[in-house]
């Protein structure tokens, strides 16, 4: 179980993080979402310890950062190394022994060429099959469906249930409700660097009519477009 308690963050004056408290279960797939700048990528990096913040992030398991992998939304890589480069460092890390990649390679990456020029989508899907190949058992993934295409979004939802499956923790962010519907057990609504609202399956639309009415028509309108 991964317990937050009154995670606060600032950026300088900018108070991005409120009092976020919130639990994660294995067997559980978390979304939050929330508008452009809401935090939900802080709230992840702070999550996978690449940002210091105020609160607690407890992993009833020990280390968190030995167990988790985090997809950033856009991931980068070092200059000079291939995809099969890339995924055996991952797999290095987690002294984890890959003899055939070839036979990981769910997406069909080009490994041979180096990441830095694969496209937006590649190195989304590179980054990805990095983190499964190290056999973590959390999962901390911003975005995960964003810039890539529609056979390699139904993949990755298949993967996601498969993990869920395995027990293990998940949490997304996504804009697309459709995917949230298909993929989450719980909804967490962040606004304005608070979560206001947390809901199971059953309460999806709840949030989704929420957002949907928080001015965006008003906004809209107010154009005056003719
Ligand atoms: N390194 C940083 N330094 C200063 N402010 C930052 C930094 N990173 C993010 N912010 C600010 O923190 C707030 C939250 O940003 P964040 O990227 O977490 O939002 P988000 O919900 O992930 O947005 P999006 O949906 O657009 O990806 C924004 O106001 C942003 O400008």
């Amino acid at each position: 179980m991964i317990s937050i308690k009154s995670l606060q963050k600032y950026y300088g004056s900018h108070h991005v993080l409120k009092d976020i408290n919130l639990t994660f279960n294995p067997g559980e797939i978390h979304g939050v979402v929330g508008e452009n700048g809401a935090g939900k990528t802080t709230l992840f990096r702070s999550i996978s310890g690449i940002e210091n913040f105020n609160g607690t992030v407890e992993y009833t398991k020990g280390n968190i950062k030995n167990v988790m992998g985090f997809l950033p939304t856009d991931p980068d890589f070092l200059s000079k190394v291939t995809g099969k480069e890339y995924l055996q460092l991952l797999c290095n890390a987690r002294n984890i022994k890959v003899n055939n990649f070839a036979e990981k390679n769910i997406f069909d990456l080009p490994l041979q060429q180096y990441a830095e020029r694969y496209s937006t989508g590649m190195k989304k899907k590179l980054a990805f099959t990095g983190i499964l190949l190290q056999d973590n058992d959390i999962f901390i993934l911003d975005e995960p469906f964003n810039g890539v295409d529609i056979y390699s979004n139904t993949v990755i939802t298949e993967i996601l249930a498969k993990l869920k499956q395995l027990n293990k923790i998940i949490v997304l962010s996504s804009h697309i409700f459709s995917t949230l519907y298909e993929t989450c057990d719980y909804l967490h609504y962040l606004k304005k660097g608070s979560i206001v609202k947390s809901v199971d399956k059953t309460q999806f639309e709840s949030i989704e009519k929420e957002m949907q009415a928080s001015g965006i028509k008003v906004k809209i309108d107010n154009l005056n477009l003719k």
